[in-house]
């Protein structure tokens, strides 16, 4: 392996004993961060804006939750885990003017500081742990003794510990109980918005639009194309993710691994991995961030123009009919 991993006996978890640690934000990755953090023995705060709804929810589920700017004011370890559009004015408003000179800034994705939207003061640490997988996952995980594999890198080392303080936070959660990759803000940023914008989220969502499109087109039932090109997906990625393409190819028939491998590289040629390149160069020269950026300072008329057209979309309104069927899919 090319990449240093760490794991728990490789952590110095004593490094926050006497800490304080504010997560602020109560979503997907702070639920889950702050629960497995007191579960692991640590002092926590959930950090929330004034009014939050969520007060009641994070004193149910037996933490403390406190206004943003005393969290802020007392801690000695900033958690940012909040949407990534709403870090940069958290920061200048609540932690730039309230921060401790030794505190640390925590972030679980490197977008803000990689693209100069938070400048932090020099004399704090800046660290990233970023669990792979969702919150729900990072919990649930944890609570079974295991935990979410996550990446950790460090901006900027006032203390001479931050790396140390990343590993022992990743203990906190869980993820050094499966392992921790030494990466760079860069790289985690760069990789991360290339993974769902091209794969994960963007080319999966358009090439299940596209297969759906074309069955429905030649003049197939739009229930059949929905359960051939979205529903199964589910078991196909499921294989993948525990055993690779190999797993995967064992459970399927002959046929459909013939179809496979001399049909896929039609779907996916040479050219579709030249968009993918211009995809990576926006990512890495700033473009994509820029506009982002811009987009949310002009209360989101693409993002929402865009989300419309999907929301209508017919694989869209066939899904939810099909999943009545399916009771034991849950929300
Ligand atoms: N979602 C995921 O699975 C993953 C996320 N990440 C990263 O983790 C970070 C957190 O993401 P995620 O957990 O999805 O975030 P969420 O969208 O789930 O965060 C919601 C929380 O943020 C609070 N919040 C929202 N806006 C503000 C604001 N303006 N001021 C104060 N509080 C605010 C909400 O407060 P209230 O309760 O008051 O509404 C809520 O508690 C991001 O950097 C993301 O890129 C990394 C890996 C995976
Ligand atoms: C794949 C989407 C993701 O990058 C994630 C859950 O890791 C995100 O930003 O939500
Ligand atoms: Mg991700
Ligand atoms: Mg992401």
């Amino acid at each position: 392996m090319s990449v240093n991993i760490y794991y728990e006996n490789d952590t110095n978890p004593k490094l926050l004993a006497d800490k304080r640690i504010c997560v602020l934000g109560y979503g997907s990755q702070g639920n889950a961060h702050s629960r497995n953090l007191a579960d692991s023995g640590l002092n926590v705060v959930v950090g929330l804006r004034e009014g939050s709804k969520t007060f009641d929810k994070v004193k149910s589920q037996g933490l403390e939750p406190v206004e943003i700017t005393a969290a802020i004011k007392s801690a000695d370890i900033i958690c940012f885990l909040l949407p990534d559009t709403a870090q940069p004015a958290v920061y200048k408003q609540y932690v730039e003017p309230n921060i401790k000179p030794g505190a640390a800034m925590l972030f679980a994705h490197g977008f803000n500081l990689h693209y100069g939207q938070i400048i932090p003061k020099p004399e704090n640490d800046v660290i990233m742990v970023a669990p792979k997988g969702p919150g729900k996952l990072v919990r649930d995980l944890y609570e079974q003794g295991q935990g979410v594999p996550c990446l950790c890198a460090v901006a900027q080392d006032a203390s001479g510990q931050a790396k140390d303080l990343a590993l022992a936070y990743a203990w906190g959660i869980g993820g050094a109980r499966a392992g921790v990759i030494e990466t760079t803000f860069e790289e985690e940023t760069e990789t991360d918005l290339f993974g769902e914008q091209a794969v994960l989220c963007g080319g999966l969502s358009a090439l299940m639009k596209a297969g759906f499109e074309t069955l429905v087109e030649a003049g197939y039932a739009p229930e059949m194309a929905y359960f051939e090109c979205i529903h199964e997906t589910k078991l196909i990625i499921d294989l993948i993710y525990q055993g690779g393409l190999k797993k995967m190819r064992h459970f399927i028939s002959e046929t459909a691994k013939y179809g496979d491998i001399t049909r896929g590289p039609r779907v996916v040629p040479p050219e579709a991995k030249q968009e993918m390149r211009r995809i990576l160069d926006e990512i890495q020269d700033g473009r994509f961030a820029r506009e982002w950026v811009l987009e949310n300072q002009a209360n989101l008329p693409v993002y929402h123009a865009l989300l419309r057209k999907d929301e209508k979309h017919q694989m869209e309104q066939v899904g939810a009919q099909l999943r009545g069927m399916m009771k034991w899919l849950g929300e």
